[in-house]
């Protein structure tokens, strides 16, 4: 990351595939601003209860406080006078309103930094990611690991029979794969490797 403009706000994505960082990063970035004595706030869609109602939690298990909105316009109705910093996860989720607010609020002078899934489960632009990611003055796109071959994996593999869109889940219903051992439509899960280092 730069050297952070003074004065102004900005807009930061994090996107990438299922289990590549999106949520770590965000966490990491959001600690370091209340370091940096910042007053910040953390949003999610509520549909993302999966490991829990009102934190955002990382497959890894790290978890930060936050507010779960039914839609993305009510952060102008939570947001306190004195936040500097806004973080919100699972951006995808909101629908295409969500850049119109995200954007007012880093022409408030905000800091907005938003996670959110760059592809959907057939590799297709989850919008509204790509326009995010157009009007973002940084963008990190994170890789996850091929559960299949090891390489670097930008997908995520659906493994539950469903052709909607919206499918909220994590491991058992996901895995990461990258370009060559994805496939569109929703198939079996790769067996889990034995990991001596791990339990
Ligand atoms: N195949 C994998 N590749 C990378 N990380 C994985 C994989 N499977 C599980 N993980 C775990 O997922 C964590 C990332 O979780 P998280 O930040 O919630 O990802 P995201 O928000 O992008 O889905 C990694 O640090 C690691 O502990
Ligand atoms: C690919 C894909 C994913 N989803 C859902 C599944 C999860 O609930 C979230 C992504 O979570 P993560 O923090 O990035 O692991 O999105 C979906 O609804 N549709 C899809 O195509
Ligand atoms: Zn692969």
């Amino acid at each position: 990351m730069h050297q952070f403009p003074k004065d102004i706000g900005w807009i930061e994505v994090i996107c990438g595939s299922m289990f590549s960082g999106k949520t770590e990063e965000l966490i990491r970035r959001v600690q370091r601003a209340v370091y940096g004595k910042q007053k910040v706030q953390v949003f999610k869609p509520r549909i993302d209860n999966r490991y829990d109602e009102t934190q955002v939690v990382s497959h890894s298990k790290l978890k930060v406080t936050s507010t779960p909105l039914e839609r993305a316009e009510e952060i102008f109705y939570k947001l306190e006078p004195d936040t500097q910093v806004v973080g919100i996860d699972e951006v995808q989720f909101f629908g295409a309103e969500v850049v119109a607010v995200v954007e007012a609020l880093a022409n408030k002078g905000l800091r907005v930094i938003c996670a959110g899934l760059d592809q959907d489960y057939q590799g297709r632009p989850f919008e509204p990611m790509p326009q995010l990611m157009a009007v973002a003055e940084y963008v990190t796109k994170e890789l996850a690991i091929c559960v299949v071959c090891g390489n670097p994996a930008n997908r995520s593999q659906r493994l539950v029979s469903s052709g909607e869109r919206v499918v909220v889940g994590a491991a058992g219903a996901y895995e990461p794969r990258c370009r060559k051992c994805h496939v569109p439509e929703p198939t079996e899960g790769t067996p889990p490797q034995t990991l001596e280092l791990f339990d």
